[in-house]
């Protein structure tokens, strides 16, 4: 499953993001439960499910909101000065080793110092927590590398070993590709052993960027002046204002029959009945929901997913008439899949036992046979013959 990180300083609204997102919503989860462990639970990206086009009632989607998981963790423990060892300082850096990607929950409101103390809205920039956030994972790549440099780069030198393959050993554990990394060291364009640590840091940098993905969560929408979040849009990354708040408050309503809600809407509709109070809440979320299109949250999680980590989304089936698997569900799956992945690296995807027996593959759209290097594409209805 895809492993999403989630970090921010303290009192950002990390806790309150991952509770909204991972929240037991029954109708959703098919799952006993949903926390995995006390910072890991279940998150869903939503797509409209392919069902729809194909006129049919699968039975695994809402009306054609189809949810998939994916995993999230919840980072916490980000204080200035965490590469040194400050807070939970590498514990809170070792979380972030198997996410592919982060969701960067910033206080857009600016009530948070950089410690995360209160202070009045708009005191603090929080462009400043964006940058801080990078220094501190710019600094923990660099102390990683700093720590054996002279030995690396010497045994580089006088072995005449490939440096881009010595130094994706030395990093490895996060999960860096030696493309990553014979990139970075192509933008410093010099032998290792002639590095100074200025370089070693503009290396680390340049690691940073390549592994570390990223999108910012400008939370606290409902709150935060406007031309903060401005700020925030205009940095490189994909900015999202979101109210998590918003985000677990509709969640929780609709968990208690109050609200039919679908993580991803837009409005939501009142189903029982709810005093004055109750009421003049749900109106002020509902305008935020109107002005924002939607609280962010499901946002957040669908474009990291899509479209900074490039995943298309395909319903594998056994029957390619009556899109079912063996037992007759319809639609029985929908897969997350790298864009580029082929129909014979579904086949392995599937199940290494389908991969090596793979005999060919047929769009079921179209009752066509595909090519084994047939690149898949979003929405793609795969059936996979094999002879295992
Ligand atoms: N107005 C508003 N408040 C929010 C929002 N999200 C979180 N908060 C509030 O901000 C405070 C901090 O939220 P948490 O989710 O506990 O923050 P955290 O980042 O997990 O904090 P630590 O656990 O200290 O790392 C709480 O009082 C939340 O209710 C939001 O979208 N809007």
């Amino acid at each position: 499953m895809i492993e999403i990180g989630i970090a921010g300083k303290p009192n950002a609204g990390k806790s309150t993001f991952f509770k909204s997102a991972t929240m037991a919503d029954v109708e959703i989860a098919n799952y006993p439960f949903t926390t995995i462990e006390p910072n890991v639970g279940v998150a869903h990206v939503r797509v409209d499910c392919v069902c729809r086009e194909l006129n049919l009632d699968c039975g695994n989607c809402f009306e054609g909101r189809r949810y998939i998981p994916i995993k999230l963790i919840d980072v916490a423990g980000l204080v200035p000065e965490a590469h040194k060892g400050r807070g939970l300082g590498n514990e809170f850096l070792d979380n972030l080793r198997q996410s592919e990607g982060i969701i960067h929950v910033v206080d857009a409101s600016g009530s948070t110092d950089a410690e995360g103390n209160e202070v009045g809205i708009g005191e603090r920039d929080p462009v400043e927590d964006v940058r801080f956030l990078y220094h501190e994972l710019d600094m923990w790549i660099f102390n990683i590398l700093k720590r054996n440099w002279d030995r690396l780069a010497r045994r580089i030198s006088m072995e005449k070993l490939h440096a881009y393959k010595l130094i994706t050993e030395q990093l490895a554990g996060l999960g860096f590709k030696e493309i990553q990394v014979k990139e970075a060291l192509k933008v410093i364009g010099k032998e290792v052993w002639h590095f100074s640590d200025e370089d070693i840091m503009t290396f680390a940098f340049e690691l940073r960027k390549k592994r570390m993905r990223m999108i910012i969560s400008a939370n606290k929408a409902d709150k935060a002046p406007e031309e903060l979040i401005n700020r925030l849009k205009n940095l490189e990354e994909i900015v999202i204002p979101t109210s998590a708040e918003i985000e677990l408050a509709l969640r929780t309503a609709s968990k208690n029959g109050y609200i039919r809600y679908y993580p991803g809407d837009m409005d939501f509709e009142i189903i029982k009945e709810l005093n004055e109070k109750q009421k003049k809440a749900l109106e002020i979320m509902r305008s935020f929901l109107k002005k924002n299109n939607g609280t962010g949250v499901q946002e957040c999680l669908n474009r990291i997913v899509f479209d900074l980590l490039d995943y298309i989304v395909v319903y594998p089936v056994e029957d390619e008439n009556k899109f079912t698997d063996s037992k007759g569900n319809v639609l029985p799956d929908a897969m997350l899949v790298k864009k580029g992945t082929t129909a014979r690296e579904l086949a392995y995807l599937i199940h290494t036992d389908i991969g090596k027996n793979f005999i060919h593959a047929i769009d079921a759209k179209k009752k066509m046979r595909v090519a084994d290097d047939y690149e898949l594409k979003h929405n793609d209805v795969i059936k996979i013959v094999s002879s295992a």
